[in-house]
């Protein structure tokens, strides 16, 4: 499977998600800069973490109206997978191709730590290698991951298996409705998630529980 990785100015998990994807499928993935207005032949295009442009104007407001968005919205019309992870969720939310908002913290504040969680619907493309309602560890850092929808779009989400990840009980570090933590399309090719799942993916990382998402995305075998 080939993938890539988009690059924005601002993005700082770039490296990190290609480290993952290239020691999960054993290929790095190449990159894919902001002005590319044609992306080739991928199967997984992935947008990672950080603070593109700054964050000015609202959280992924600047970065999803760069032309190398029109490529993906294109890409994902076609069905290659997307994923979206923190800034990356925030983008693919600005550009439409997720339903809902990311908001300010509950807390106002930026949270990075660790969380938990539950694999809710472990039959997607994104969550296969999981077993449903699986229980994994997972960090994240970010101060707008507050997700939001309004009633008819929650209802419709929840009713679809939109819902892949919720913060398990407990551990909700931003106050997003319904605990949720990772939503997809209707399609389910396009996936959006606050948490990190690059960063705990190896032995160094302190933990694997990420690996299984990448392996899903990537069809290989997750061990
Ligand atoms: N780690 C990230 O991707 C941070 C996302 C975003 N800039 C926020 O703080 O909410």
């Amino acid at each position: 499977m080939k993938s890539a990785v988009v690059q924005l100015p601002g993005l700082n998990r770039d490296r990190d998600m290609i480290a993952a994807l290239t020691k999960i499928s054993g290929k790095p993935p190449m990159t894919i800069w902001q002005t590319e207005t044609e992306i080739p032949d991928v199967d997984l295009i992935v947008i990672p973490g950080g603070f593109s442009y700054g964050d000015y104007l609202r959280c992924g407001a600047i970065a999803a109206r760069m032309p190398v968005m029109q490529a993906i919205i294109e890409k994902a019309a076609k069905g290659v997978k997307v994923l979206g992870v923190c800034n990356g969720f925030q983008i693919l939310v600005e550009a439409g191709l997720l339903p809902g908002a990311l908001m300010r913290n509950a807390s106002l504040k930026f949270v990075c730590r660790e969380i938990k969680l539950e694999v809710v619907n472990a039959e997607t493309d994104f969550t296969r290698a999981y077993a449903q309602g699986q229980l994994i560890r997972c960090p994240v850092a970010h101060h707008d991951g507050n997700y939001f929808a309004d009633e008819a779009t929650l209802t419709k989400i929840e009713g679809n298996g939109q819902v892949v990840f919720r913060y398990a009980e407990g551990t909700n570090p931003n106050g997003s409705l319904n605990d949720i933590a990772g939503v997809t399309n209707e399609k389910g090719n396009v996936l959006g998630m606050m948490p990190h799942p690059e960063n705990l993916i190896e032995a160094a990382h302190g933990g694997s529980d990420g690996r299984g998402l990448f392996a899903s995305a990537l069809d290989v075998v997750a061990a």
